[in-house]
């Protein structure tokens, strides 16, 4: 048993999906942040987990030779990233090397191919949610939250955002505190701004939203004026009302400030309207290798019915159209449907047609009246899928499943469920989030 703030030493045996190096102490699990297979450490315990315990690095006694200096003053703070002291190679290697041993522990006869990286793999989110609180002594703070915590980071500089979004959280925190907006305490629950959350498009124009506890905004005209001032890459400005003390985003009500109330991007060629609210692939570059593999890897012939879970405001099923005979997608984000029906009209395609609806459940109903289906496209958030929609898989027997995640110790699971009525030979890996411990995953799943 350790206690808070207790020393340990010792050498780390393996990284963690969760990106922590795993340390042996005595009969205690230590889960060092920021380290590196091999390296003798020595560490402070900052907080008990069900596992074991979390620890900050205070020394590395012995670094590893793929060990790089950090270019983030951040880092040893901040939670957005958590392979930034690994050279990149590396940490290409880590995410395979992951995969297979989950492959490996769940017994699927699959081989894993190499993680597929960027070039340069920086400033590649166009996404960012900035979050506003107070520190202790009531000064203002914004920026991204310590991992396993609820402080804040005072972030500049991120690089993992471009240029151009670093410029404007600079010019956002620079109104919020000339306007001298309230903003949002988690200790007492008080105060109005809570967050403001980035949207980035090819062009570089931003939707901005300011989620904020109230729909009275005092001074807004003055803000909204100050933001616009010298910032044409704003091209729209959506006040997003949440006043639930949870540890979600966004509210439910939204009002446009200015502008039309959201972007568009192009991607694959296509065109896609994004709101504030729906899901969008975080990296442009890598979502498009991703799509263009997923696409490769079914090999459509045009006669296909395919049925596109987990569709957002879909892209998938908009790019499946074009090879397949009639695409149905399913999302149960009635913002992210209506933005999939706008695509539809933009991109003037007809095959394709969305519903709103728990993809479990929509799996249901097809099972029930057991609807023929040639192929199922499925993208779960990390969760991975539910028990009705596994169950619904098996009784339809697609001929093909197109399983792509987010995380894949959640699609292992699934997929060895699915794996006695079908065979599944590869798993492609792109690195959408790198320098963190995230992965993004595709299999193919044949009928047996
Ligand atoms: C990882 S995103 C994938 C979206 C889309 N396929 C893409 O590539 O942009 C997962 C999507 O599933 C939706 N979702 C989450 N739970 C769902 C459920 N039970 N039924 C249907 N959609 C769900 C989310 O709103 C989100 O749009």
């Amino acid at each position: 048993m350790l206690n808070k703030k207790a020393k340990v030493k010792g050498e780390i045996l393996a990284i963690e999906d969760n990106g922590l190096g795993f340390m042996q102490v005595h009969k205690d699990k230590v889960y060092v942040k920021q380290v590196l297979v091999g390296e003798v450490v020595e560490a402070i315990v900052t907080k008990k987990i069900k596992e074991g315990y979390i620890a900050d690095v205070v020394k590395v006694i012995k670094p590893s030779s793929i060990r790089t200096k950090v270019k983030c003053p951040y880092f040893t703070r901040c939670g957005s990233c958590n392979y930034l002291h690994m050279l990149y190679p590396f940490e290409l290697k880590l995410k395979t090397e992951q995969v297979k041993g989950l492959v490996e522990q769940y017994r699927l006869p699959m081989q894993v191919h190499n993680c597929e990286g960027m070039k340069e793999p920086y400033a590649y989110r166009n996404k960012l949610i900035l979050s506003f609180g107070k520190s202790r002594k009531n000064e203002v703070v914004s920026g991204f939250y310590e991992p396993y915590s609820h402080k804040l980071v005072n972030i500049g500089n991120c690089l993992l955002h471009d240029k151009k979004s670093n410029d404007l959280i600079a010019h956002i925190k620079d109104c919020v505190k000339k306007c001298r907006i309230d903003v949002y305490d988690e200790a007492t629950k008080r105060g109005f701004l809570k967050h403001v959350q980035l949207r980035e498009n090819q062009k570089g124009e931003f939707l901005v939203t300011i989620v904020v506890v109230d729909k009275e905004f005092k001074g807004k005209k003055k803000f909204i004026d100050m933001l616009l001032d010298g910032h044409s890459e704003i091209v729209s400005i959506v006040q997003n009302i949440n006043n639930r003390h949870t540890v979600v985003v966004l509210g439910n009500e939204e009002v446009v400030l200015y502008g039309k109330g959201y972007i568009e991007d192009t991607l694959c060629g296509l065109t896609f309207r994004i709101s504030s609210k729906s899901f969008y692939q975080i990296n442009h570059e890598q979502c498009e290798k991703l799509y263009t593999k997923a696409l490769s890897m079914l090999k459509l012939k045009g006669t296909e019915t395919v049925i596109d879970t987990y569709s957002g405001i879909g892209t998938i099923s908009l790019l499946l159209a074009k090879q397949a005979k009639k695409v149905y997608g399913v999302e149960i984000n009635a913002q992210a449907v209506k933005d999939a029906n706008v695509n539809k009209e933009i991109n003037g395609i007809q095959n394709v047609d969305f519903v709103c609806s728990d993809s479990g459940e929509y799996m249901q109903r097809l099972a029930r009246v057991k609807q023929a289906v040639d192929v199922v496209v499925m993208d779960p958030a990390r969760d991975g899928a539910d028990k009705n929609f596994i169950d619904a898989l098996l009784t339809l027997k697609p001929k093909h499943i197109l399983y792509i995640s987010c995380n894949p110790e959640t699609q292992m699971r699934d997929i060895k469920q699915l794996n006695r009525v079908y065979n599944c030979k590869t798993v492609e890996l792109f690195d959408m989030f790198p320098r963190t411990n995230h992965v993004e995953s595709i299999v193919l799943l044949s009928r047996k």
